[in-house]
């Protein structure tokens, strides 16, 4: 794909915890490893899948992607501007543009708002009028597939589904270019699984946002990613179109994670 459609870049991320190591007089403190030297793109409209086992780093790339936290060192471009570099203040005009949707819903959403509520949070935020408020929130409770009447509940009262739909159309309130979807659908029963995914890629074609899409889940990430990148250690291992990783893994490690799904013929 040509440089000038890269939205998002990342180059040599890496981001260390601290770690102490015995009690609290003898001070030694290690570092964790959490993202070691990542490096990639992200081009506007694309779905990059980024799949690994628990611990491997993807959640913190997100985070860090998104300057939830603050990388160790390396770069993160948006639109070729280094994010890195700004100050919280000099962050704010382009925290709209860069979201993120949680794997439990339930958690990330306030229990005590309702839904209108919810969804204006990040518009008032901004200093949406009320107006704008009423009319913006109308308008995405329909793109997420939401009734008009559901703006006056409370988390508690909707199902996984439907609470996942509420957080996709908070996300969407501030029309991002890119968000970071980390196990968005983790927390649901199969069979509505399929239905936020399709949601998902529906949303991509009508917006154009890119993803970055997190997941340990192999057919998941096969069915929405255009390109996807597998982590292990906190290193990206391999990263190749959707179709050639699956088809001709590269790597030992990707060779190893396709292995290890089942599949669904017992002949097979
Ligand atoms: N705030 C933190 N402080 C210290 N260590 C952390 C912190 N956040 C993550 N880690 C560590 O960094 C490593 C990577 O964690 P991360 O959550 O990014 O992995 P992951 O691939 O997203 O895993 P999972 O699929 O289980 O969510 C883990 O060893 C984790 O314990």
């Amino acid at each position: 794909m040509a440089k000038d459609n890269v939205l998002v870049e990342v180059n040599n991320l890496t981001k260390y915890f601290p770690i102490g190591s015995g009690g609290f007089l003898r001070k030694k403190v290690t570092e964790l490893k959490a993202v070691d030297g990542v490096t990639f793109a992200v081009h506007h409209g694309e779905t990059l899948g980024l799949v690994g086992e628990s611990g491997s780093g993807k959640t913190t790339v997100g985070k860090c992607v998104l300057q939830l936290h603050r990388p160790t060192s390396g770069e993160v471009s948006f639109k070729g501007k280094n994010l890195v570099d700004l100050t919280d203040k000099q962050l704010r005009p382009f925290r709209p543009k860069l979201q993120v949707i949680f794997q439990d819903p339930y958690e990330s959403l306030n229990p005590r708002f309702t839904a209108y509520d919810i969804i204006t949070e990040p518009l008032r935020l901004h200093h949406a009028t009320k107006t704008e408020c009423r009319n913006r929130v109308k308008e995405l409770l329909d793109i997420v597939g939401l009734a008009p009447y559901m703006a006056e509940r409370y988390p508690h009262e909707f199902s996984g589904g439907q609470r996942q739909r509420l957080g996709v159309a908070r996300a969407l309130a501030l029309q991002p270019e890119f968000i970071v979807c980390d196990e968005p659908l983790s927390a649901l029963d199969v069979s509505i699984q399929a239905q936020v995914l399709n949601l998902l890629d529906d949303l991509q074609r009508q917006f154009g946002v890119a993803y970055l899409f997190i997941s340990h889940d192999l057919s998941v990430v096969r069915h929405i990613s255009h390109r996807v990148a597998v982590m292990y250690l906190g290193k990206i291992m391999e990263i190749a179109p959707r179709d050639a990783l699956y088809d001709r893994p590269l790597h030992p490690y990707t060779q190893a994670l396709l292995s290890a799904v089942p599949v669904p013929d017992p002949k097979v």
